[in-house]
C-alpha cells in the first residue's frame, strides 16, 4: 500500500483507505485514517460540512476501522479527532428519525427485537475502541455532543482545547442515552452527582470544568497546540514496549469492571506469560544504562 505526504505534511495511508495486516483494504466515507509518524494512527471524523454528525455508515466503519487497528502490528497508539470547526454534534438527527421510522416487524415483539439490534449495533460502534488493545487518545475541539460523548468516554485519554464543550444531550431529543455515556461517564469522572446533573439537564460543560472533574487530562490553547500535544503524547507511548502498553490498557479496563482481588488474579495470569517477553530484559538493561525506553528497539506486536 502506498504511503504519501498530505498537503499538511502528514504521512497518509492513501487518504481514507486503511490496510489491515493481511493487506485487504477498506474505504471509509466518514473517517479519515492517516499515519502521522511511526507507530501512530490518526483517525479523524470526516464529515466537517455536517459538523461530523454520525450517520449509520459511521457505525460500521468504526467497527471495521478499530478491528483493523487492533490487529495492525504497525499501530501502537491511536489519536482520534474531528475535522472542521468542531469535534462532533453526535448522532445525525435526520438518520435517527428515519432509522426509527423504518424499523421492520409486523408486531411489537418484532419491532422491539429489531430496535434492540439497532441499539446494540450503536453500542458496538464505541465498544470497539475499548476492545482495541492499542491506547486511544481523544482530542476534542469545539462541540462534543451526544454520541460524541459516548465516543470519547470509550477512549483511554482525553485532551481538549480551551474552546471545547461537552453535552450529554440525549434527554433533549427525548431519549435516555443508550450507547455508552451512562455506563462509562460515571467511571470516568467519579462524581455520580455531576454525571446525573449533566445527563438529566443536558447542560453544557466547558473545558475548565471538564479538566477539574477529570473528563479531560489536559487543556490546550487551540487545536494546533492540542494536536501537537497529542502527537507528542502518542510518540511517548509508541516508543515504549507494546507488550507493556497493551497489557496496561487491557488490565486497566479489566480492573475498572471487576473487584480488586479478581483484577489481581487476572493480572497475575496475564503477566505469567507477558513477563517472559524480551522487552523486560531490554528495558531493564536500558534503565541501568540510563537510556530512555524510546532508545530501545521493541518489535511490533
Ligand atoms: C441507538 C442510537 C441512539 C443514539 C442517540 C444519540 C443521541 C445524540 O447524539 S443526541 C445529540 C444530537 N445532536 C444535537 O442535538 C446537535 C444538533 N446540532 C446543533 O445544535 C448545532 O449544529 C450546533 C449548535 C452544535 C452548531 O450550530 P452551527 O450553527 O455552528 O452549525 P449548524 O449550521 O447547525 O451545522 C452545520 C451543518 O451540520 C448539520 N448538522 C449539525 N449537527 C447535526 C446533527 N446532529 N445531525 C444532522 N445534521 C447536523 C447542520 O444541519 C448543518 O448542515 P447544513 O444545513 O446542510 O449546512
Amino acid at each position: 500500500m502506498a504511503a504519501m505526504m498530505t498537503s499538511e505534511g502528514r504521512m497518509s495511508l492513501t487518504g481514507s483507505v486503511m490496510s489491515s495486516a493481511g493487506g485487504s483494504t477498506t474505504r471509509f466515507t466518514t473517517l479519515s485514517v492517516t499515519r502521522p509518524a511511526d507507530g501512530i494512527t490518526h483517525v479523524e471524523l470526516n464529515r466537517p460540512d455536517k459538523s461530523n454528525a454520525m450517520i449509520r455508515a459511521f457505525w460500521s466503519e468504526m467497527v471495521d476501522c478499530f478491528n483493523q487497528i487492533a490487529v495492525d502490528p504497525r499501530c501502537r497508539v491511536v489519536i482520534f479527532s474531528g475535522a472542521g470547526k468542531l469535534f462532533s454534534t453526535g448522532i445525525d438527527l435526520m438518520d435517527l428519525t428515519s432509522d426509527i421510522r423504518q424499523l421492520a416487524g409486523d408486531d411489537v415483539a418484532r419491532v422491539s427485537w429489531n430496535l434492540r439490534r439497532f441499539i446494540t449495533m450503536g453500542q458496538e460502534t464505541f465498544s470497539v475502541i475499548e476492545k482495541c488493545p492499542k491506547p486511544v487518545i481523544a482530542a476534542v475541539h469545539g462541540a462534543c455532543i451526544g454520541e460524541g460523548v459516548d465516543l470519547i468516554t470509550a477512549c483511554d485519554i482525553r485532551l481538549c482545547t480551551q474552546d471545547a464543550w461537552f453535552q450529554v444531550k440525549e434527554v433533549d431529543i427525548g431519549l435516555a442515552a443508550d450507547v455508552g455515556t451512562l455506563q462509562r461517564l460515571p467511571r470516568v469522572i467519579g462524581s455520580r452527582s455531576l454525571v446525573s446533573e449533566l445527563a438529566l439537564t443536558a447542560r453544557k460543560m466547558f473545558s475548565d470544568e471538564a479538566k477539574s472533574c477529570g473528563l479531560v487530562s489536559k487543556v490546550f490553547a487551540d487545536k494546533e497546540a492540542m494536536m501537537a500535544g497529542a502527537l507528542e503524547m502518542a510518540s511517548e507511548i509508541a516508543g515504549r514496549s507494546p507488550v507493556a502498553v497493551q497489557g496496561t490498557k487491557i488490565n486497566l479496563i479489566y480492573s475498572r469492571d471487576h473487584s480488586v482481588p479478581d483484577s489481581l488474579d487476572y493480572m497475575a495470569t496475564w503477566n505469567m506469560s507477558m513477563l517472559q517477553t524480551h522487552d523486560v530484559l531490554k528495558s531493564a538493561q536500558a534503565a541501568m544504562e540510563k537510556k530512555s525506553p524510546a532508545d530501545v528497539p521493541f518489535s511490533n506486536m
